[in-house]
């Protein structure tokens, strides 16, 4: 089996330097030679170069920030991703903000209609055009996957393949008040760091795929964003929240995903190597790798 590095070097979902950087982190660590160590063939055709567009040709779209470059790469990912899908590799996407989603999620869902998303994260990334506070992207994504909000011309391309009911989310504990009545009006499931702390992880992943995936049948997406975890576990993120996933907890979600067999794309997003002294960054790339590692078939056995 295949997989597909995707490094996507995008930071226009958010305000912050560095998450572009992330890619290129992540593959100088060895990302690649552990996984083939792992058994995987590898295919790495090189960080993406999306051509820049120069903020002041850029300019803000009601609130969005950086809506055309957001929407060409995501674009652009749409289609790398869903050509890898399409010919039986499983895309492993390295970010990059968390907006490139809107892209890996419309690929996957290109060759598997019927996928469900499983979403690592402390924030919700729901956020329409209406209820964004920032107007950073990178908060938006799911919104648009699913269609809802106001229409923005700029995204028209992103069809409303996700349902409310094939996402499910782990590591809640940054939700904005739009956020969480967009959640209670689809019904969408949520496990936040209380059921986490309240059912232990286990239990906790058990629920999330009875939900989306009852009958392990369905291909899943694996969306992790690494501010899920918490801060002294993955330091170097653009949005850190006390109050997170410790690193084996974050770890199990991959362990028990790849359990499942149903695994077909993959998202480490929003590693960000310039925010943190360097040991701190060292730490956060490491982490990102063996994320990738357990959803990719690495054992404590
Ligand atoms: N909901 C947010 C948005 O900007 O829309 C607001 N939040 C930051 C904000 C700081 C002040 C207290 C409330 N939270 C970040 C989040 C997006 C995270 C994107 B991700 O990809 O990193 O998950
Ligand atoms: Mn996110
Ligand atoms: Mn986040
Ligand atoms: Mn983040």
């Amino acid at each position: 089996k295949t997989v597909a590095i995707v490094g996507c070097p995008f930071r226009g979902g958010q305000a912050k330097l560095g998450v572009d950087k992330g890619p290129i982190h992540l593959v100088e660590a060895g990302l690649p030679e552990q996984l083939a160590e792992l058994g995987w063939k590898v295919q790495f055709d090189g960080h993406h170069q999306f051509e820049e567009i120069p903020t002041e040709d850029d300019p803000p779209i009601g609130k969005l920030k950086n809506p055309r470059s957001v929407s060409r790469v995501c674009q652009a990912v749409a289609k790398v991703v869903g050509e890898h899908a399409k010919k039986g590799q499983l895309p492993l996407t390295l970010g990059g903000d968390h907006s490139l989603a809107m892209g890996t999620i419309s690929g996957t869902l290109e060759k598997y209609p019927d996928a469900c998303v499983i979403w690592v994260d402390a924030h919700a990334d729901i956020n329409t055009a209406e209820t964004t506070d920032s107007g950073n992207i990178h908060g938006m994504p799911v919104s648009f996957l699913l269609g809802i909000g106001p229409k923005v011309d700029e995204f028209s391309w992103v069809k409303p393949v996700l349902k409310p009911h094939r996402i499910v989310y782990i590591g809640l504990r940054d939700v904005d008040q739009g956020e969480r009545r967009i959640l209670r009006e689809y019904g969408i499931k949520a496990f936040s760091m209380h059921e986490v702390d309240k059912y232990g992880i286990g239990r906790v992943v058990e629920m999330a795929l009875d939900h989306v995936n009852p009958g392990r049948k369905l291909p899943i997406h694996l969306s992790f964003d690494v501010d899920a975890l918490d801060p002294t576990v993955a330091p170097s993120t653009g949005t850190p929240v006390r109050g997170g996933l410790t690193f084996r907890e974050g770890h199990y979600i991959c362990e028990a995903v790849y359990e499942t067999g149903c695994l077909v794309a993959l998202d480490i997003m929003e590693v960000n190597p310039s925010l943190a002294d360097s040991e701190s960054a060292k730490q956060t790339v490491a982490v990102g790798c063996s994320l990738a590692r357990s959803a990719l078939g690495e054992t404590l056995l």
